[in-house]
């Protein structure tokens, strides 16, 4: 009898618990819909009301869903609600409303908390508190700066260019997808830890290293859509983590790979071994002075974290894409090596970086692989400050979430006519080119545009221009749509499942 009763109650419990939770799922779900002070956004309703519908186009088939926005914006127009509470544009004229110099919409929290970069300027959500830490990074990026530190990215470049030509003379292919990457990385490491990765120099060009990465992009989809597993991933033991998943493993990997590199600068400066015109970024971000001071070594591995991830994959990806491009097109081929054979006309000669800038033809080349690489393809959301702001006529308020991005930027017909053309030409014609920047955004705009596009810039033209004048006649591997697709793991991750493009000698082309 007794027993009874208690199950009795238990069962009333349990059930009133049940339609509690039922009655406000759909409270919450009539809220978004009808009473959420975004509900007169246009977009799907499974949006509206789930975070799920953007982890699905993250997590399934790839991770995507800036494609999905892409095509949501071509069914509802410019202003589109992609989750109960963010809204993405794709109206060129108001990106500079959002992403400018003294910008009042901070970055948003969950969004940039889950890419496991903790207190790095990259994630900092105040604009205020960031621009702080990013004055004292500015100079190392300045183009003056990249000027005086050439000579490291020749050096990769030529490297690369080296193993091209030993490749070639044994009849074998050259690995460029992960080769280019490496450049990237070996420039990154030498010119911010002043220690070089040497990737170019590793039998696999750094393909471990960059499975790292691409291993970790799926964990910033999951700790969005439920920050807790963010926390409680970050408590566990690492070992316990790494056998759970492959994700959590690279996680932890990188950042030992970052807490180490740290070390290892610390260790070189209290040995006295830099000299003072090869300090380095972290150099600099561990000397004290009046206005600064040293931030702690976890903060450090943070932005270690944060530089190393946004140049691992963004450039490499961006030089692979170019050579794709120019490689399967005889005439683009042609005309490229025709222009760089002529301002170079000594084989031997240093391609020097400010001469190959003002090259028209390798300017249009480098132009619509950053264009349609998408270096970081997806949305960057921000948080609409007091006073709320109005988009296309839709007034958000205070607090909701706003996001644009390359993607329907970088294929506004308007600006970029038959825009998934790789066309150099189209930036040949200077009027034409000035009103194209105003959709070109391949490293945002404003105070927290990319640090790294002078870098990126100078990667570009030295590598390239030392790959075409040198080699006219390479042949590459055909890929298909699929293996030319990427994922959004905020920079680009091309899936491991793909088909890397390598090249190998031919004929001539010119
Ligand atoms: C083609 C190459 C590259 C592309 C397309 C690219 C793109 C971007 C974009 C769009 C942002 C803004 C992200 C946001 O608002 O959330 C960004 C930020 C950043 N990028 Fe790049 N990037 C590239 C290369 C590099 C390189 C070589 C570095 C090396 C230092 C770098 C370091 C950074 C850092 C540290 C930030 C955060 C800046 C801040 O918030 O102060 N990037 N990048």
């Amino acid at each position: 009898m007794v027993i009874r009763d208690h199950l009795s109650t238990a069962h009333i419990v349990g059930a009133s618990l049940g339609v509690y939770l039922v009655a406000h799922r759909l409270y919450r779900v009539f809220y978004d819909l009808r009473l959420h002070p975004l509900s007169h956004i246009p977009g799907p309703k499974l949006a509206a009301i789930t975070y799920l519908y953007q982890t699905y186009y993250s997590l399934v088939g790839g991770s995507r869903f800036y494609i999905q926005v892409g095509k949501l914006h071509e069914q509802y127009g410019p202003v589109v609600r992609i989750t109960p509470n963010e809204v993405h544009l794709s109206d060129p004229d108001n990106y500079e409303k959002i992403y400018c110099v003294g910008s009042r919409y901070p970055k948003e929290k969950n969004y940039y908390g889950a890419m496991s970069c903790g207190d790095s300027s990259f994630t900092t959500m105040s604009n205020e508190e960031h621009r702080v830490k990013r004055s004292r990074l500015n100079p190392f990026f300045s183009k003056k700066k990249i000027l005086e530190l050439e000579d490291v990215i020749q050096l990769y470049a030529r490297k690369l260019c080296d193993m091209v030509g030993r490749k070639f003379e044994n009849g074998e292919e050259m690995d460029l997808h992960h080769g280019f990457r490496a450049v990237s990385v070996d420039v990154i490491t030498d010119y911010s830890l002043n220690k070089s990765y040497n990737l170019l120099d590793s039998p696999d060009l750094g393909e471990e290293f960059a499975n790292m990465w691409d291993g970790l992009g799926p964990t910033m989809w999951v700790f969005q859509q439920w920050p807790p597993v963010m926390t409680f991933a970050n408590s566990m033991p690492e070992w316990m983590a790494s056998a759970m998943s492959g994700p959590l493993k690279s996680m932890f990997q990188l950042q030992a790979h970052c807490r180490r590199a740290i070390a290892i600068v610390k260790a070189d400066m209290a040995s006295g071994n830099t000299s003072k015109a090869r300090e380095t970024i972290f150099h600099d971000l561990l000397t004290a002075d009046t206005r600064w001071v040293v931030p702690s070594d976890q903060t450090l591995q943070d932005e270690a974290f944060a530089i190393l991830g946004a140049a691992a994959d963004t450039t490499g990806h961006a030089m692979n894409f170019a050579t794709i491009e120019v490689v399967s097109d005889p005439a683009k081929y042609r005309q490229l090596s025709a222009e760089l054979k002529q301002a170079f006309p000594d084989p031997n000669a240093k391609l020097d970086y400010l001469t190959l800038e003002k090259l028209p033809y390798l300017t249009g080349v480098i132009k619509e692989a950053v264009r349609l690489s998408h270096g970081s393809p997806g949305k960057l959301t921000r948080v609409v400050p007091e006073g709320g702001a109005t988009f296309n006529g839709y007034h958000l308020p205070a607090g909701s979430y706003v996001s644009m991005g390359t993607w329907e930027m970088h294929h506004n017909e308007d600006y970029f006519p038959d825009s998934f053309k790789f066309d150099p030409d189209r930036w040949a014609d200077p009027e034409k080119a000035k009103r194209m920047e105003k959709a070109y955004v391949p490293f945002s705009k404003g105070s927290r545009m990319c640090i790294g596009i002078n870098l990126a810039y100078c990667e570009l033209y030295v590598t390239l221009g030392n790959l075409f004048r040198r080699f006219d006649n390479m042949k590459g591997t055909e890929l298909s749509e699929e293996d030319r697709a990427i994922n959004d793991y905020i920079s680009s991750g091309v899936p491991r499942t793909a088909k890397r493009f390598h090249v190998w000698a031919g004929d001539k082309v010119a």
